[in-house]
């Protein structure tokens, strides 16, 4: 067996991979990726609408800054989140922007002067400052006070990989590719690398490191229809969840887009609807004003998505041969603007359509679209189970998104703990030699080799494309947008099924080397423990926030809920996981529970909660009116970042000030 050693293995070439690996590169590590395929093609290219970060250059931007961003992304988790990540994250966001358009990111920028946009349905004329020109632009999107979200026309996941790929090319990060990482190698203490398959020759090899970043994105294929491409099955997950040891936060955390076209699930961005864009039902009306009166079409995401349904059930939908629809509208922009800023947008849906979105309204219908659960992992991006095991991207569950990620948050997720846990990275590999035997790396390497031994030899029957369907359908249908107890129960249970059922799974290509039918086989039974995972944590979750919406239990419970789910699979040969719960403090909070501003004020409120805002109230009226707001920040919720990022950002109306 071919045993390959370097520092930092990082298993997946997203935006979130590079970004680790050019910072272990940076620090002089030997360091290595590992893809399913070319990183030009990983999922992060179809990022549309843009990143957000608070630079507060255009007019619509201004008085934004970290505060307003952290702020906007507690409430957008529904108080799930990890604050001190959601502040990391807020500061170093706007760093994160500035370093890729060095690295040649073309992002739209300010044009002094005046500009017609679209808001709320009406054209208005924004004069934007001449000391703004030629500064980075943002452009509206849901659940934000500012406009905040810094894009590439609607091509910004594009632009932005392909930057970050070149600059790890310049760099010389080698990325493997067309290998899939199907265990990882751990002693229960430590995590030391992975056992990969060559999906081409079959060969099993073995990537010894000190550290292993698992960037493999999110979980989104689990379901029938989504947004996502069709590699994101969650096996960067299942890497962890199959160790026995590593845990899995929030894996119920699921987010569905709005506005997906009907029936195939491709996204048209948020954009759309943040540059004006409107969402109306079978009879033309604008429906979201009369449910959310304030926000609107830009609500935040779970909510418009519960509305929309909420809506066709009523009877408002369009009918068509694939269900009820509704229509997303932005004719009202313009040919001009769709042409500059929407292109991607229109050649969806000229090409998968046949309308011209200049003219025609789109069918569009919620869809999955982003996992806010992952590997858990502690502030530093490192699992607190297995030493050396770091997760960072759309895998991880940082956990900067709680129950809901805000648009353009994940794009800037992705760098910004690229950079962060990246240097945490490369601090472990310099403190912790390799301790490993060789011993450990071929018996684990060796039971791969005997799990395919045995796919290849079983005769029991069970096909597995028929399996991963049933498994796909019973996501979609009973791990929804709106869940209750009898679905979920019966999800649990038929996944479960599913599992076991998939130990009877024969193949009718008994190659061993390129065989997309293995691939399928090996992936299935990782997947059902991951789509476990969110049944399971779903139907335990015995109240409704953020995404995480029970029919049966409609309201936020922060007396019982304000915690983490964890799951974990101790027994390989169980059916379901385990779960246990990490509870968040309110005591420690900056932004303690509170009204998140939809629909009726009924959360139940944790015990902790007036003591703590009285304790921030004190605080705050200590340190008097003047206080520098970073020096009150620190005072409220401290939170570390390595050195090199914890410099102020600069913004236009501070210079002035
Ligand atoms: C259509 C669409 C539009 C979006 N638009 C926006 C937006 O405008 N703004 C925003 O903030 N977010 C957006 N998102 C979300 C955002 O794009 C993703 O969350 C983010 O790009 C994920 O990046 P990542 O690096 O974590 O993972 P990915 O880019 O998904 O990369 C995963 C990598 O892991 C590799 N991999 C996976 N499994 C294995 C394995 N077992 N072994 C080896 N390699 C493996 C893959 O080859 C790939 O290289 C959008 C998402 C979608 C679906």
């Amino acid at each position: 067996m071919k045993i390959i050693y370097t520092d930092a293995l990082v298993i997946g070439a997203g935006l979130a991979g590079l970004r680790v690996a050019i910072a272990c590169k940076e620090r002089g590590l030997d360091t290595l990726v590992l893809s399913l395929i070319p990183a030009k093609r990983s999922h992060s290219a179809a990022a549309q609408g843009g990143m957000q970060a608070s630079l507060g250059n255009a007019l619509k931007g201004s008085g934004d800054n970290e505060d307003v961003h952290f702020h906007d992304t507690v409430k957008g988790s529904d108080w799930g989140c990890d604050q001190n990540v959601a502040r990391m994250f807020a500061h170093t966001a706007p760093k994160a922007v500035r370093e890729l358009a060095n690295w040649g990111v073309p992002w739209t920028r300010v044009k002094a002067g005046p500009r017609q946009v679209v808001v709320n349905a009406e054209k208005v004329t924004l004069e934007e400052a001449e000391k703004a020109h030629g500064l980075i632009n943002a452009r509206d999107f849901g659940g934000t006070k500012k406009w905040r979200t810094c894009y590439t026309a609607d091509g910004t996941g594009h632009s932005l990989l392909y930057a970050v790929d070149n600059k790890a090319i310049s760099l010389g990060v080698p990325v493997v590719e067309r290998v899939e990482a199907l265990a990882l190698i751990q002693d229960g203490v430590r995590c030391q690398g992975a056992i990969v398959r060559d999906l081409v020759t079959g060969e099993i090899q073995a990537y010894v490191a000190k550290t292993t970043t698992i960037a493999t994105g999110g979980y989104g294929r689990l379901y029938s229809v989504s947004t996502n491409a069709i590699i994101c099955e969650g096996i960067g997950a299942a890497l962890a969840l199959d160790t026995g040891k590593a845990t899995l936060g929030n894996m119920e955390a699921v987010q569905f887009h709005p506005t997906a076209i009907v029936p195939v699930g491709i996204l048209t961005t948020e954009g759309c609807r943040g540059d004006g864009g409107l969402l109306r039902d079978k009879d033309g009306h604008r429906f979201m004003p009369d449910y959310e009166p304030e926000k609107k079409e830009l609500a935040s995401r779970d909510v418009v998505s519960r509305r929309m349904t909420e809506h066709m059930r009523k009877g408002k939908g369009v009918d068509s041969p694939y269900g009820p629809h509704l229509w997303l509208d932005i004719t009202l922009l313009g040919k001009e603007h769709i042409d500059k800023n929407l292109r991607e947008v229109k050649e969806i849906c000229q090409d998968f359509l046949g309308i011209d979105p200049a003219k025609d309204w789109i069918p569009v219908r919620p869809t999955q679209h982003y996992s806010m659960g992952g590997v858990r992992t502690n502030e530093r991006g490192e699992s607190p189970q297995l030493k050396g095991l770091f997760a960072v991207g759309e895998a991880a569950c940082w956990d900067m998104h709680g129950f809901n990620r805000l648009g353009g948050n994940s794009l800037a997720e992705t760098v910004v703990a690229g950079m962060i846990v990246g240097e945490y990275v490369a601090d472990f590999c310099e403190q912790n030699p390799l301790a490993i035997d060789t011993g450990l790396i071929e018996s684990q390497a060796s039971k791969l080799t005997s799990e395919i031994d045995t796919l290849l030899a079983n005769l029991g029957g069970e096909n597995v494309y028929q399996l991963k369907t049933a498994m796909q359908e019973i996501m979609m249908d009973y791990v929804g947008i709106f869940r209750n107890g009898t679905e979920l129960e019966k999800a649990v249970s038929e996944l479960s099924q599913l599992l076991a059922r998939s130990a009877n799974i024969s193949l009718t290509c008994k190659n061993r080397h390129a065989n997309p039918e293995l691939v399928e086989a090996l992936r299935l039974p990782r997947m059902l423990r991951v789509a476990l995972t969110v049944a399971a944590g779903a139907l335990a979750r015995t109240e409704s926030r953020g995404a995480h919406a029970r029919e049966d239990y409609p309201k936020r419970d922060d007396a019982n809920w304000l915690n983490r789910t964890l799951a974990s699979w101790p027994d390989a040969s169980a059916l379901k996981p385990s779960l246990s719960y990490e509870a968040l403090d309110v005591m420690k909070m900056e932004l303690p529970p509170g009204y998140r501003g939809y629909g009726d004020d009924n959360a139940v409120a944790h015990p902790d909660t007036q003591a703590r805002l009285e304790q921030i109230e004190t605080l705050t009226a200590k340190m008097g009116e003047g206080v520098d707001r970073h020096v009150l920040q620190q005072a409220l919720m401290p939170f570390e970042l390595p050195e090199k990022f914890t410099q102020k950002n600069q913004r236009l109306e501070e210079q002035d000030a």
